[in-house]
């Protein structure tokens, strides 16, 4: 590979040397970058015309922070030993400097960049600048001395909050909080850090060094109140995660022992981290939210994104409400269509609620609540569609109803109009089949809440225009969602995955499992709640429903249970009724019912199954593979049939469509971490012993036979067999 940027050095007539770190398109912190900055810094020492540097970043960025995809590089020559970096480079070479260095920040200044800037003398930085440590969300904590630098400068309560919700701070509160010493417009930022430099020389600013600094810490009793805290609060969050609490350990040790044995610990730390699995893991999960974007055959056709001014959304329904929600938020006018006043006005009062609900929060201020309202239009026809660029269908399920709407759209609406329809099972080519316009029909599954959850799933048919998707690729970054284009097929890629997750906990039920204990185990996993919680809150008609779709398109692996139909025949149909697996209370609180074991029992005689000794007492490690192994079997379905372009893709819709525990890569990455021998052989033997719907998949038993992770490309598996 080649370099990877570099840092520049100007030294002017004044007598400062400006470096400017160059390394585009975030300025990251690669080892070239900090050789280089090393040299300049070296040499402009050794040099009697500077007196004193400044350091910033190349196009109004000053750093993103260390090269992340640096990580993995496992002996590099620059790393001689822990502590090299931020010890003698950073502190002792940069910090101790017999020259004062000021940085000047523009844009970003995260993890190793920020670090970086604390190690200066002082900080000047643009209002709107980004400052923060968000090492943590990697796995690894902040490794070039944050962690004893930033409570130093911020005090320890703030500086945990920064680091443990790894949220950055805008240059205007970093200066309230003393993390930088001055706001500066853009324009006159480096100018006014020369000058800052300069006045350190002359005496007239206090020089500065933050490891040093004592002012802003707590007295140590406190301090050790916050620390202690500070670990119940990551113990409750994360309790699958050590690193928060290794970061915490860090930073009691510089408040107790002195700030360098905080950096010798710091640097110790962060060797094991950056080694661990979940470090592997999320580092994984930040390459492929970026990857989802980028699509062979489409986005590297050269096509520009065309300007969508209107958007028109038909039904107001919870996701219609949402959907519309979240692109008003994002400054698109919308055109709301129902069918008649009453729901029109209960579609609007929906998105009202949804706006007020973060104002309420914080999230929002009155003025862009109001802003957001005004962007919104009610409508009963099709009269204003004329100049809409896209619409989105959000009506209720039924194919015909929806043929006819499309066959409408085409007549209404312009010609370059984006026809798209947020279905989350039916075929889009049947709902375009009454048009003449299949290049332009799209679907845009969003999840629900739609303007809270994160995946947007951009679902292309074999007639769907590159255009299109281009386009909503931008839309979707926008209104600050993660894409994932998928193909066509029954549920698509998230929906379709997942189905297995309900079913086999139908299955492990009836064969005489726990309903409660499999929740929790699941739910221990890391997944924001079990099958049965999620079936709960889902609601058993959307659950029949989508089932059907199932048993109708693949037969012969839908597991076949009437436990769900039998609960809702009682009027037990999920968290909106206050009873189905569980009983809810008035806060929705779900408890337990004992009940429920009759429905089970009534179930198991319909469909002749009796109870299995064996998975009634299912230890922990089972049910964890036996729930989530046939979703790893029909992701490799999915892979297999081209529906998802790479497997990262699917990594990135588990994580944001279901909430698998991103800490675990996704479901393949994870999935690999055991081996595709190992899952082959397990649910082969469950097949046999349990039936079809563990059966493993060509593609999946193609990869076990030959060893070849789930996650490498298809023709690499293919040209192996
Ligand atoms: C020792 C130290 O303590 C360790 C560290 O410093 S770890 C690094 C800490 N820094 C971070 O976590 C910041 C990570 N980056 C980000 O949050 C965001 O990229 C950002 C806020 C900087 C920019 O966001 P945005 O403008 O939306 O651009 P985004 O698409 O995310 O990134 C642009 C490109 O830069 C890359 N990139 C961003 N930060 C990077 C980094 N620190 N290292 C390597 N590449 C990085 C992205 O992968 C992406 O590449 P692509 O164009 O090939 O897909």
């Amino acid at each position: 590979m080649g370099s990877r940027g570099h840092t520049l050095m100007e030294v002017g007539a004044d007598g400062v040397a400006v470096i400017t770190i160059v390394n585009p398109p975030v300025n990251s912190l690669s080892y070239d970058v900090l050789r280089s900055l090393k040299q300049n810094f070296d040499q402009a020492l050794g040099r009697d015309d500077v007196k004193a540097f400044v350091v910033t970043g190349a196009k109004g960025k000053f750093s993103g922070g260390f090269d992340i995809s640096a990580f993995g590089d496992e002996e590099p020559k620059e790393r001689p030993k822990p502590g090299w970096l931020s010890i003698e480079i950073i502190t002792d070479t940069i910090e101790a400097a017999r020259k004062p260095l000021v940085a000047a920040i523009d844009g970003l200044a995260l993890g190793g960049g920020l670090e970086l800037a604390m190690a200066c003398n002082a900080r000047l930085s643009t209002p709107t600048a980004q400052l923060g440590l968000p090492e943590l969300q990697l796995g690894i904590i902040p490794g070039l001395g944050g962690t004893q630098r930033l409570p130093r400068l911020v005090g320890l309560a703030k500086a945990l909050e920064m680091m443990l919700t790894s949220k950055p701070v805008k240059g205007k509160e970093a200066f309230s909080l003393g993390l930088v010493d001055g706001l500066m417009s853009p324009d006159d930022l480096v100018k006014a850090a020369r000058q800052w430099a300069l006045d350190i020389v002359g005496h007239r600013r206090p020089w500065i060094a933050s490891l040093y600094k004592t002012d802003k810490l707590e007295p140590l009793g406190e301090a050790l109140e916050i620390l202690k805290f500070a670990r119940a609060q990551a113990r409750k969050w994360a309790p699958n995660l050590q690193h928060p609490l290794v970061c915490i350990d860090v930073i009691e040790a510089g408040v107790v022992a002195g700030p360098r044995a905080g950096l010798w610990k710091e640097a110790e730390a962060s060797e094991i981290l950056v080694k661990s699995d979940t470090c592997k893991s999320l580092v994984h999960i930040f390459f492929s939210q970026r990857g989802t974007s980028k699509v062979p055959g489409v986005t590297d056709l050269g096509l520009v994104p065309r300007n969508v001014k209107k958007v028109a959304i038909l039904g107001g329904g919870l996701m219609g409400s949402g959907i519309a929600t979240a692109l008003i938020l994002s400054s698109y006018p919308v055109i709301l269509k129902e069918v008649n006043e009453k729901f029109l006005d209960a579609g609007i009062n929906r998105i009202k609620a949804n706006l007020q609900s973060r104002v309420r929060k914080g999230k929002l201020t009155q003025e862009k609540f109001e802003k957001a309202v005004s962007l919104l239009e009610g409508t009963l026809d099709y009269g204003s569609f004329r100049d809409v660029d896209m619409v989105i269908e959000a009506v209720i399920e039924n194919v015909s109803l929806k043929q006819q709407i499309f066959a409408d759209l085409e007549k209404y609406c312009p010609p370059h109009c984006i026809l798209a329809s947020n279905t989350s099972t039916i075929d889009l080519n049947l709902i375009g089949e009454k048009t003449k316009s299949k290049d332009r029909i799209v679907g845009a599954h969003f999840f629900s809440p739609a303007h809270v959850m994160p995946l947007l799933e951009i679902v292309r048919t074999n007639k769907t225009s590159p255009q299109v998707i281009v386009d909503l690729l931008y839309i979707s970054k926008k209104i600050k969602k993660t894409p994932v284009v998928v193909g066509n097929c029954t549920g698509f890629a998230v929906n379709r995955m997942f189905f297995p997750y309900t079913q086999a906990g139908l299955l492990l039920v009836e064969h005489g499992a726990d309903v409660y204990q499999i929740d929790e185990v699941i739910s221990k996993f890391g997944m924001p709640m079990g099958p049965f919680r999620l079936v709960d809150l889902v609601g058993f008609g959307v659950a029949i429903a989508t089932g059907m779709q199932f048993i109708e398109n693949f037969p012969e692996r839908t597991y076949k249970s009437m436990l769900i139909p039998l609960l809702q025949e009682d009027k037990r149909a999920g968290e909106t009724t206050r009873k189905g697996f569980y009983l809810y209370d008035d806060k929705r609180k779900a408890s337990p019912d004992t009940e429920l074991k009759n429905y089970i029992e009534k179930a198991r005689s319909i469909t002749g199954v009796s109870v299995d000794p064996k998975l009634v007492k299912l230890q922990e490690k089972d049910i964890i593979e036996m729930i989530f192994f046939p979703v790893v079997n029909e992701a490799c379905r999915v892979l297999g049939e081209g529906i998802a372009v790479k497997a990262a893709d699917l990594d990135i819709s588990s994580v944001m469509g279901m909430g698998f525990p991103p800490y675990r890569g996704g479901i393949l990455f994870w999935a690999d971490s055991l081996g595709s021998k190992y899952i082959y052989s397990k649910l082969e033997k469950w097949s046999q012993l349990y039936g079809e719907f563990f059966k493993p998949c060509a593609n999946l038993a193609a990869r076990a036979a030959k060893g070849i992770p789930l996650s490498a490309p298809l023709e690499q598996a293919n040209s192996r067999l």
